[in-house]
C-alpha cells in the first residue's frame, strides 16, 4: 500500500501506544535560559542561530530524552510541517553526544533526498561543534573516494610507507560523531568503505518517516536494524558501553536483558526517534521500524494539521485559462517568493516554459523537478534561497521538508490528489510560526473533491479567493502570442532530443 494511499483507507486498526499520544499543543515554548540541562555552548550557538526560547516539540523531545524521560523510549512525533522538528532531534542528540570521549559514529540520520539531507547537516553544524562534535554527509554530493576521506580517519603513514587498502586497519576510526545520510549512500558506505562502521551507533533519526518506509532501497532499513541489534547475550554480559580491546579498538556490546523495566530489549539499545508532519499509522509499516516501548507525540486532536497561521484559499477557474489566471495570481501576489506545484514533473517543465514564454512578466521563473539533473537542482534551490529566483515551478521532489525563509506564497496549480500531498505543499510556507498563504486553482467539478481532502485537516478552513479581473483581461492577447511560442519550444526541445 502506498503512502497515500493510506489516506484512502477507511479503517486502519490504531496501535495501542497511538491512542494515548502526549498532545504538544499543550505545551508551551520554553525560553533558553530556563530549559533544563543544556550546555552553555550548545545555548551560545542557538543564540547565535537567533533562536531564544523552543518549540513546543523541542521542549516535548527534550523533556522525554535530555528531562526526565531519559531516551528511555523510542519516540515517534507527528508534528505540523515548520514547527521545528529538525531541532527537536538535532538538540537532544548533539546534548548527549557532547560529553563523549572518544570520537566514533554515534548518531545516524537519514533523509529521502539529497538537498533535504544537506538542509539537516547544516542544523547540526551549527551546534555541534560548539561541543566539540563533528558531522558529516553521505549524499552523493561528491565523489565516493572524497567522501570516504571525510568520513573515515586513515592513519598517517611514516615516510615511504605505502597505504595497503586490503589490509585491515584496526586504526581505521570514523572522522564524524554525527552521519546525516540518504539511504542509497548510506548502503555504499556500509557496503564497500573499509572502516565504516554503525557497530556504536546510539540513535538513529528517520526523519519523513512515511516516505523513507517506502524508500525500500537496497534495504537499507533492515540492514542498519540488523547492523546494530544485540551482541550474543553470552558474551561479556557485565561489559561496560565501551570496552578498550588488547589491541586498542573499541567494541560496543549491545547485552539483550533486562534493561529498566522493558524486558529482552538491548543495552545500550539504538534510540530510534521518527518524525513526519504525516506520521504513518499502518502497523506494518511502524512494524519495520523495531521500535522499543515507543512513544507517540503528536500534535492535536486529529491526525492531519496544517500550520496555525496558514491561510488557505481555492480559486475557480476555467481549465483552458488556467495559466492565465495563474499569472493573473502572480501579478496580485507581487514579487515575494512563490512556490507553484504541479501534478507531474512533465507538466512542471510545460508550465515553468509557458510562464517564461509571457512578455514582461516581472519575476525570475525558474523548474525544480526529479527529471533536472541534480547539480541544476542544488543551483536553483540556492538561487531561489537568496531570492534571485522568486518563483520556483516544482513537482513533489520539493514538498517534502524544505525550508526556505521567506516563502509567503504556496499555489497549487494542480488539485493535490491526497491530504498528505496538500500538507507539505502548503507547508513550504507558514513555517516557525509565520503567515503564509496557499492558493489551490479547482474547475468547478474539483471543488467537493478538495473540500472533502481538507476536511481531514486540523485548521483547514478555506475561503474563495478571485483575482482581480483588471489583472486577467489584458492578458488575454498575451497568453495567445506564449502558447506559440510554448509550441516553438516544445518542437525545437522534440528535435533537439531526437537529434540526440
Ligand atoms: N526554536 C526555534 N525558534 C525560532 N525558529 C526556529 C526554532 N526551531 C526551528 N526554527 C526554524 O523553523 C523553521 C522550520 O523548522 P524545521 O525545518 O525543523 O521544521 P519541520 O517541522 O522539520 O518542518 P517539515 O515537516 O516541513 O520538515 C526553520 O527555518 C528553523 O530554522
Amino acid at each position: 500500500m502506498g503512502a497515500e494511499e493510506e489516506d484512502n483507507q477507511k479503517s486502519i486498526p490504531v496501535l495501542p501506544w497511538m491512542r494515548s499520544p502526549i498532545d504538544v499543543s499543550a505545551v508551551h515554548e520554553c525560553p533558553l535560559s530556563l530549559l533544563p540541562c543544556i550546555d552553555p555552548r550548545l545555548k551560545v550557538s542557538l543564540e547565535k542561530m537567533g533562536i531564544s526560547s523552543l518549540f513546543p516539540v523541542q521542549l516535548a523531545v527534550w523533556q522525554e530524552t535530555v528531562g526526565p524521560g531519559g531516551f528511555e523510549r523510542d519516540l515517534c512525533v507527528n508534528s505540523p510541517t515548520g514547527s521545528g522538528k529538525t531541532l527537536a532531534y538535532a538538540l537532544p542528540i548533539v546534548q548527549m553526544l557532547s560529553t563523549r570521549s572518544v570520537k566514533c559514529l554515534r548518531a545516524l540520520v537519514v533523509l529521502p533526498t539529497r538537498d533535504l539531507a544537506l538542509q539537516v547537516k547544516e542544523v547540526f553544524a551549527a551546534i555541534a561543534p560548539a561541543v566539540g562534535l563533528s558531522v558529516g554527509l553521505a549524499v552523493g554530493q561528491s565523489s565516493i573516494a572524497d567522501e570516504i576521506s571525510e568520513l573515515i580517519n586513515r592513519p598517517k603513514l611514516e615516510l615511504g610507507v605505502r597505504f595497503d587498502p586490503d589490509d585491515v586497519f584496526p586504526e581505521l576510526r570514523s572522522s564524524v560523531d554525527i552521519l546525516v545520510a540518504t539511504p542509497g549512500r548510506l548502503m555504499d558506505h556500509i557496503n564497500n568503505t573499509k572502516g565504516f562502521t554503525l557497530e556504536h551507533l546510539c540513535y538513529l533519526v528517520v526523519d519523513e518517516t512515511d516516505r523513507l518506509l517506502r524508500e525500500a532501497y537496497q534495504s537499507w532499513l533492515p540492514t542498519v536494524l540488523q547492523i546494530t541489534r544485540p551482541d550474543d547475550e553470552s558474551f561479556l554480559p557485565c561489559a561496560q558501553n565501551f570496552l578498550p580491546s588488547p589491541f586498542g579498538s573499541l567494541k560496543t556490546i549491545r547485552r539483550s536483558g533486562l534493561e529498566r523495566g522493558f524486558k529482552g530489549k538491548s543495552y545500550p539499545r539504538l534510540v530510534k526517534m521518527v518524525l513526519s508532519a504525516t506520521l504513518t499509522q499502518d502497523p506494518s509499516k511502524l512494524a519495520q521500524l523495531d521500535l522499543h516501548h515507543p512513544l507517540f507525540l503528536t500534535t492535536g486532536q486529529k491526525r492531519y494539521q496544517l500550520p496555525e497561521k496558514l491561510q488557505s484559499y481555492k480559486l475557480l477557474c476555467e481549465s483552458k485559462y488556467k495559466p492565465l489566471y495563474l499569472v493573473g495570481l502572480l501579478q496580485s501576489l507581487g514579487a515575494e517568493k512563490c512556490l507553484i506545484f504541479t501534478s507531474s514533473v512533465e507538466s512542471t517543465h510545460r508550465l515553468c516554459t509557458l510562464l517564461n514564454s509571457f512578455d514582461h512578466l516581472p519575476f525570475k521563473i525558474k523548474e525544480y523537478s526529479s527529471l533536472q539533473r541534480q547539480s541544476i537542482r542544488s543551483k536553483t534551490l540556492k538561487a531561489f534561497r537568496k531570492g534571485e529566483i522568486q518563483v520556483l515551478v516544482s513537482s513533489d521532489a520539493m514538498t517534502r521538508g524544505m525550508d526556505v525563509e521567506g516563502v509567503r506564497n504556496v499555489i497549487n496549480y494542480d488539485m493535490p490528489p491526497y491530504i498528505k500531498t496538500y500538507i507539505h505543499r502548503a507547508g513550504r510556507t507558514a513555517r516557525a510560526g509565520q503567515n503564509g498563504c496557499c492558493f489551490t486553482l479547482l474547475r468547478k467539478e474539483e471543488v467537493k473533491r478538495f473540500n472533502k481532502l481538507l476536511r481531514k485537516a486540523e485548521n483547514n478552513s478555506c475561503s474563495k479567493y478571485s483575482v482581480p479581473s483588471s489583472y486577467i483581461e489584458p492578458l488575454h492577447s498575451i497568453y495567445e502570442s506564449a502558447l506559440e511560442k510554448l509550441k516553438e519550444t516544445v518542437e525545437m526541445e522534440t528535435s533537439r532530443k531526437r537529434k540526440r
